[in-house]
């Protein structure tokens, strides 16, 4: 089996007809911690939709945990994200339900049945991300550190092979960024492939890693010095 878990080839993305990006060579091997760079409005965001179906691959090849993005269909989208844990800057938790109803949602919207391994699962996720204790609270009753954790949690579900995280501090003071950095570095040693998408060069200078930058309609791996 091949150890790469996404790549594209002379890519281009497009949001509607204005061309973001162009000519994407990459690969992303699996156990990889790799961080996309670049400044608002370069292609972070669209380049990660496009990961995960939201944006079509119009141009080029890709392939992303076995699936070929140019010949996803709109049905095979929610297969292709059961084996993707994705991440967002705002978390995403629904504020309706507890955490542990949050996680449960999740578990049987895709397929599980068994209330038992359910419970052990949601157990083994929270415990993952140090919120074993805290499945009965509501995401309002959490800090914005603490939800990001849950929605942490959440994507590690299913297993993934490829966690895909969209500026996951984004909204977080520098010291809460660092706790839920340390969870996703715990998550990588664990053999887990990430990509996190970044403006947060504090991070990446004290978690270094392969960075990916976006910047005049292309991506390129930019060499980190030592500071
Ligand atoms: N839904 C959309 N429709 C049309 N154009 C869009 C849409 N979303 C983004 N764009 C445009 O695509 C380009 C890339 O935006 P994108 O959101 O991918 O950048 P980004 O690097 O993620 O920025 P940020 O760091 O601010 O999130 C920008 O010029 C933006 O205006």
């Amino acid at each position: 089996m091949s150890d790469t878990i996404l790549e594209l080839k002379n890519a281009a993305i497009f949001q509607k007809d204005s061309l973001v990006l162009n000519e994407v060579n990459l690969e992303v091997k699996k156990g990889e911690f790799v961080y996309l760079i670049g400044k608002t409005g370069s292609g972070k965001s669209s380049f990660m939709k496009t990961l995960y179906g939201d944006l079509p691959l119009r141009e080029g090849t890709g392939s992303i945990v076995d699936f070929d993005l140019t010949k996803l269909r709109e049905k095979k989208i929610p297969f292709l994200r059961r084996k993707l844990g994705i991440v967002f800057q705002d978390f995403k938790l629904l504020p309706d339900r507890n955490i542990n109803n949050n996680l449960s949602f999740v578990l049987r919207a895709t397929g599980w049945k068994d209330a038992q391994k359910m419970k052990l699962k949601i157990e083994d996720v929270l415990g993952k991300v140090g919120m074993k204790t805290k499945g009965f609270k509501f995401p309002h009753q959490l800090s914005g550190g603490e939800q990001q954790r849950v929605a942490i949690a959440r994507a590690l579900l299913n297993d993934p092979e490829l966690i895909l995280a969209d500026e996951p501090t984004g909204n977080l003071d520098p010291q809460t960024s660092v706790e839920v950095m340390k969870v996703l570095q715990e998550i990588h040693k664990s053999g887990r492939t990430i990509l996190m998408a970044t403006h947060d060069y504090a991070l990446i200078l004290k978690y270094p890693s392969k960075t990916l930058k976006c910047d005049g309609n292309k991506i390129f791996e930019v060499v980190q010095r030592a500071v």
